[in-house]
């Protein structure tokens, strides 16, 4: 074997380049090669293979980076050894060429070691060949290695995120817990202030029913005090009248006196200019006295001359006495004359004192008539202020009354038994209570021994008057004048007195109805407003709605035919919130009595018939509807007011009417809209979005009225017939749920509707 030039030994630099600089470890080095010599000597080639193998060996133990490393880095160093080595081979060859003949000698070891050398070259390079395979295996590995770990990143960064983010939502739940804890203690706070409430709610209602009770006195106070101004109203006017009259009575008096002066002022000149005549004939009379006085002076004078002159003749003497004579007399006959003239004057004079004096009386009578004129004229115009003030308060209360109560209102009228009823064995099945609280409010019913007791508005006992009824109804008629939407209508079983209640028995004054009563009313309303500035003007139409068809009553052409056939009418609401019928017939009307006419007129062209239950029995609803149009020019107010006047087609059973035919089809039709008229009323009571009224022509036309702000009157009428206990009882229980309504607030119409000028139902 060849060995290096240091006699086959590698210098101790290679071998530390080949370790790192380091001192050879765990037994391998040059203490245990080459002994004691520890600072020269050389290693051998199986130093190197053992260290090389040794240090590969022990490198296994690391980690493959440091693997890695080591390897490159014993790489690096073996290409360095490498490098050396070749350095050391030109070096020998140096060496050789210097020695020859060592050179020489050498040189067979030399190329044996050169052939070693490529050997261990080619080993080497094999084993770097090696090397670079693990290294690439172990680069390979390593990336694996680094993705693997790339890869156990992300898993980590994402198990962190994820971590993070259910640590956030652990965070949120526990703020979550906390807050529905805090909650929880809030609620539970709140349930104790919720029941604390409760029973100062309790107290509360309480108090409130106290004070509705108080507010319902107050209500009857206020209705005694509106009565009371009725009836001051009511004195206001009879004074007011009273005043006129008396007014009137002083004024013909005054003109009167103004008149017998004027005579009185006149016959005093006619006097005054007599007198003046006498004065002047009294004054010629007097001259002619005097001319004649002197002439019998002159003539006298001329006798006793001529007595003196006795030589005269007697003839001539008779003449003179004669002559004489009748210059006397005609001196006495004009003594006379200006006698009776002086008499006449005085008598002028007399009569001339006399009219200044009556002329002086007349006038201090007329000064004072003038006076009480313009005192009654102030009183007039305070009664005047007053009745306005009134006629205002009357209003407000009114309207109070009607917002505290709700805007249907009902009342209930009882009739009087009836010969037909025949009941004068059987006990009485309705009593009014008497109780201060129930008083004209309250009706009860006993059936099969049972006692219903009823509250409204007001109750009608049957003594109870047309007028009385009317009463209560004036105010609610009064408001159609002042703009707003009035709706009256009479409910009730066949026979108990719709009929009687809405119209009353015609040609007899006292039982006049609600429907002449109401126009009278606003007919002598129109006539007192007219001197606040109001000017109405009114528009009448009348149909009746008759096995749910419509009939105009006030047509010419009864039945509603046409040339080309029967009519037919329909209702149609706009889009203005007008309601009218077409082709209906209307008539402008001016006074009650042109109304009285046309009601005449439609009563007989009323559909009216006979049942079991009544001799003259209305087999339609009735509509009466006044539309009053006002425009007050001083204040530049308008108002439009409706009055509809309903007298609806009485309910009745079937079995109890013993209708066939075509009124048994009446009686299915009213019973059907009537059915309608409850069902409207009640889904309006329950404030269901949808109201049924499209069921029935009736509904369908009140809609208006039943639809909020008209101010809604029902009178229900009841038959005290024991035999109609039953059908009294639905009609009760009916206008009790009614009584229970609340429609919405009246609205007052306070400008005319110029869009549109026909004839409106609301
Ligand atoms: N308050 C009353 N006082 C006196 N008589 C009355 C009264 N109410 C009703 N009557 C009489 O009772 C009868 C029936 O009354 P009315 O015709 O008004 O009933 P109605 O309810 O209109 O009936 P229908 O629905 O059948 O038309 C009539 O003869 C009427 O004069």
């Amino acid at each position: 074997m060849v060995g290096p030039v240091n006699g086959g030994r590698i210098p101790r630099q290679v071998l530390s380049v080949v370790n790192g600089g380091q001192e050879p470890v765990m037994g391998v080095g040059p203490a245990s090669i080459a002994g004691s010599d520890c600072g020269a000597v050389d290693f051998t080639r199986e130093d190197v293979e053992a260290l090389l193998g040794e240090r590969i060996r022990a490198k296994n133990k690391y980690s493959l980076k440091e693997k890695c490393d080591v390897m490159t880095d014993y790489i690096k160093r073996l290409r360095i050894c490498i490098k050396w080595f070749q350095e050391l081979q030109g070096d020998l060859v140096l060496q050789q060429e210097k020695h020859g003949k060592m050179l020489e000698s050498a040189e067979k070891k030399c190329n044996d070691l050169e052939l070693l050398m490529s050997e261990k070259e080619e080993e080497l390079n094999s084993i770097i060949m090696e090397l670079r395979k693990n290294y690439i295996a172990l680069q390979e590995k390593f990336a694996k290695e680094e993705s693997n770990k790339l890869a156990a990143m992300e898993l980590l960064t994402k198990e962190k995120d994820a971590r993070l983010s259910a640590e956030r939502s652990q965070a949120s739940i526990l703020e979550d817990l906390e807050r529905a804890q805090r909650e929880s203690s809030s609620a539970n706070q709140k349930i104790l202030s919720l029941n604390d409430m409760y029973k100062r709610l309790q107290e509360y209602n309480t108090s409130l029913q106290q004070y509705n009770s108080k507010l319902q006195s107050e209500l009857n106070q206020t209705n005694e005090i509106l009565k009371n101004v009725e009836k001051e109203k009511v004195a206001v006017l009879e004074n007011l009248s009273n005043l006129r009259g008396h007014c009137t009575s002083l004024q013909d008096q005054l003109t009167a006196a103004k008149a017998s002066n004027n005579e009185t002022m006149k016959l005093k000149e006619a006097l005054a200019s007599e007198v003046g005549c006498l004065r002047l004939d009294l004054q010629q009379v007097r001259d002619d006295r005097d001319r004649q006085l002197s002439q019998v002076q002159d003539l006298s004078a001329e006798v006793l001359k001529y007595k003196e002159w006795t030589g005269k003749s007697a003839a001539e003497l008779g003449n003179l006495t004669t002559k004489s004579k009748e210059l006397e007399a005609t001196c006495s006959s004009q003594s006379n004359q200006i006698k009776e003239l002086q008499e006449k004057l005085a008598a002028a004079e007399n009569k001339l004192q006399m009219s200044d004096l009556s002329a002086f009386e007349i006038r201090t009578g007329y000064e004072e008539q003038k006076r009480v004129n313009s005192e009654l004229q102030l009183r007039l115009a305070e009664a005047e202020l007053k009745l306005v003030e009134g006629e205002s308060l009357r209003k407000k209360l009114h309207n109070t009354i009607l917002e505290l109560k709700g805007n249907i209102r009902v009342f209930c009228r009882v009739r009087p038994i009836l010969f037909d009823d025949a009941a004068e064995n059987e006990p009485k099945t309705v009593s009014f209570p008497t109780t201060t609280e129930n008083i004209g409010r309250g009706i009860e019913l006993l059936q099969n021994g049972q006692k219903h007791s009823f509250m409204f508005d007001k109750v009608f006992v049957p003594e109870s008057s047309q007028e009385e009824v009317f009463v209560e109804v004036s105010q609610l008629v009064q408001s159609a004048l002042d703009g707003y939407k009035v709706c009256i209508f009479a409910y009730g079983q066949t026979g108990s007195g719709k009929t009687h209640t809405m119209m009353g028995t015609p040609g007899n004054f006292d039982d006049k109805g609600l429907i002449p009563r109401s126009l009278e009313q606003i007919f002598e309303s129109r006539q007192m407003l007219q001197n606040q500035g109001w000017k109405y003007e009114m528009q009448v139409s009348m149909l009746e709605i008759y096995n749910e068809t419509i009939r105009d009553l006030l047509t010419t052409n009864r039945h509603g035919s046409t040339e080309s056939g029967t009519k037919q009418y329909a209702i149609k609401h706009d889009a203005n919130g007008n309601t009218y019928v077409s082709d209906l017939t209307i008539v402008d009307v001016r006074s009650s009595r042109e109304v009285s006419f046309l009601l005449n007129r439609a009563a007989q062209s009323r559909s009216v018939g006979k049942t079991q239950m009544n001799e003259q029995s209305s087999r339609s609803h009735f509509v009466f509807t006044l539309r009053i149009t006002g425009i007050n020019e001083s204040t530049e107010q308008q108002v439009q007011g409706i009055l509809n006047l309903i007298d609806l087609a009485g309910s009745e059973r079937l079995s109890k009417s013993g209708s066939t035919g075509d009124r048994l089809k009446e009686t299915q039709a009213i019973n059907k809209s009537l059915s309608s008229l409850s069902d409207v009323i009640f889904s309006l009571a329950k404030k269901e979005e949808h109201v049924p009224f499209r069921n029935s022509k009736l509904t369908y036309l009140l809609q208006p009225c039943l639809g909020g702000d008209s101010k809604t009157l029902m009178v229900v009428n009841v038959s005290p017939a024991p035999s109609s206990i039953n059908e009294s009882l639905c009609s009760l229980r009916f206008a009790a749920r009614v009584n229970a309504c609340e429609i919405g607030t009246p609205r007052r119409q306070t400008a005319v509707k110029q869009l549109d000028a026909r004839f409106s139902y609301g």
